[in-house]
């Protein structure tokens, strides 16, 4: 029975092995606070009222994901990934139309994104009413930016006034995304995040301004600083604060 636009599936892509953070695990199962990078990104889909289910795309020889206390979750549903970011998301996909899903929203959240906030998730869903086509977490341009060229050498400056940080969760309803996604593959089309298939495909997604400490932990030092940002998030949340 297919679900409802009222449903929510949240796809975690966590089929990494985390090169850039040079650990000698997949950096999403790196401890902040005695908790794996992924249990922190998973727990806040989990836990949420609107989300239905919670798909967790890992990698075909991922040996630490069923040792998590999270794996075990009834709303949790672990599936194979790819050998790209895009490609994981597209196994995601499948898996959440034949559970029925395919006419419900995703949403997309990099696993390597821990300090995601249920007021960001509530403020990307509520925006389905100004935005039917989808939306995404981002984050306006602070700094100055500059093109290199070859040489890393400044070629110019780019206005940087239109320009906005792309994160994540991205919202898109699973059956359009799992079909440009796929198209936008079969064109060998460069898919770095769900909305570039989107636009590959004419459409035009909304921007919805997220926080900023919605990091994601690429290097060594992010993880420290990801640690900051938990740690303050747990404080506000026991001075009820919503973080
Ligand atoms: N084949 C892949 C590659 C990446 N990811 C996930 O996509 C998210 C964002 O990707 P990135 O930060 O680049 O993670 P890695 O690919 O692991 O990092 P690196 O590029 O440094 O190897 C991560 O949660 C990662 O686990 C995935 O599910 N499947
Ligand atoms: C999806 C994303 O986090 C949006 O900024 C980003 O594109 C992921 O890139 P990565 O190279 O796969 O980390």
């Amino acid at each position: 029975m297919s679900q409802s636009l009222d449903h929510v599936v949240a796809i975690i892509p966590a089929a990494g092995v985390g090169q850039r953070m040079g650990a000698n695990i997949p950096k999403q199962y790196l401890e902040i606070d005695g908790i794996s990078i992924l249990s922190h990104t998973v727990k806040a889909f989990l836990n949420h009222p609107k989300v239905d289910v919670v798909i967790v795309a890992v990698s075909k020889d991922d040996q630490y994901f069923d040792q998590l206390p999270e794996s075990n979750h009834s709303k949790l549903v672990k599936v194979q990934g790819g050998s790209e970011r895009a490609n994981t998301v597209l196994e995601s996909l499948k898996s959440a139309s034949q559970l029925g899903y395919e006419d419900s929203w995703a949403l997309v959240h990099d696993a390597a994104r821990p300090c995601i906030t249920r007021r960001d998730i509530d403020l990307l869903l509520k925006s389905r009413e100004n935005y039917p086509n989808g939306a995404i977490l981002a984050m306006p341009v602070r700094d100055t930016m500059k093109r290199a060229d070859s040489s890393s050498l400044i070629k110019n400056t780019v206005c940087r006034e239109l320009l906005w940080h792309a994160m994540t969760p991205q919202m898109f309803v699973v059956s359009e995304l799992q079909k440009n996604l796929n198209e936008a593959l079969n064109d060998n089309v460069l898919i770095t995040d769900e909305s570039s298939a989107m636009e590959w495909a004419g459409i035009n997604p909304g921007l919805i301004s997220g926080r900023a400490d919605n990091i994601k932990v690429t290097h060594a030092e992010d993880l420290q600083l990801a640690a900051l940002y938990l740690s303050e998030h747990k404080k506000n949340e026991i001075q009820g604060e919503n973080s």
